[in-house]
C-alpha cells in the first residue's frame, strides 16, 4: 500500500491517534510534492546493503547517517524528546528520515495552515524542506526506528513557531507562490 496521508481534524485528542476527518479527506503524493515534499518506498529489510538506497544518497549527497530507536526504552529523554518533536518547529535544513522498523507519523503545514498527517511505515523516505512547519510524533504503537539522513554535518537545532522572520522561511514561503 502506497504512502497514506489526510487532512487532519483540530480536536486536542491524543496526539498518537490517527486524527482523520469524517467522512476522511486524503491528500495526495501531489499535493505533498506541490510543498516540497518527497517520498521514496525502499526495501527496509537490506538497509544496509540496499543499492537504491545507495544511489539516493549519493544522488542527493546524503552523506550523514545514524540511526534512532524511539522507545521510551531506547531513547534517553524520551519523554521529552518526544514533547520536543511534536513542537511545531521547522529547520534551515531538510529534514530526511527512513523509517527502518515500526511507524510514526509526520504533519506538514499546507499553505492554507491546515495541518496534513503522514503515515509513515517500515520502508517509508520522506524529505520535508528546509522551513517548512512540521512537527513529529509516535502513533498508537509508541515504537519505531529511523535513519536519519543528511547533507555534510548534521544540524538539529528546531526553530519553534513563530520562525516566519527567518531567511529560509521566507525562502520557503516564496518557493510555494504559484503553487
Ligand atoms: C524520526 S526522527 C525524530 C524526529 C525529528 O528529528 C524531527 O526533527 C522531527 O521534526
Ligand atoms: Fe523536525
Amino acid at each position: 500500500m502506497g504512502l497514506e496521508t489526510w487532512f487532519m481534524d483540530s480536536s486536542e485528542e491524543d496526539q498518537r491517534k490517527p486524527h482523520k476527518l469524517t467522512p476522511n479527506q486524503p491528500v495526495s503524493l501531489e499535493k505533498l510534492r506541490q510543498l516540497g515534499v518527497f517520498h521514496w518506498k525502499l526495501n527496509a529489510d537490506i538497509y544496509e546493503t540496499d543499492p537504491e538506497l545507495e544511489k539516493i544518497r549519493k544522488d542527493q549527497g546524503y552523506s550523514y547517517m545514524d540511526i534512532i530507536s524511539i522507545h521510551k526504552d531506547t531513547l534517553p529523554n524520551y519523554e521529552e524528546k518526544l514533547k520536543s518533536f511534536f513542537e511545531e518547529h521547522l529547520h534551515l535544513d531538510d529534514e530526511i528520515r527512513y523509517i527502518l522498523d515500526g511507524q510514526a507519523y509526520f504533519d506538514v503545514r499546507d499553505q492554507e495552515e491546515r495541518w496534513i498527517r503522514i503515515a509513515m511505515k517500515k520502508g517509508d523516505l520522506i524529505t520535508l524542506p528546509a522551513g517548512i512547519y512540521h512537527r513529529f510524533t509516535l502513533d498508537e504503537t509508541n515504537y519505531t526506528k529511523a535513519m536519519r539522513l543528511f547533507v555534510g554535518e548534521p544540524v538539529w537545532k528546531a526553530y519553534n513557531r513563530p520562525a516566519d522572520d527567518s531567511d529560509i522561511r521566507k525562502k520557503y514561503v516564496t518557493s510555494l507562490q504559484g503553487c
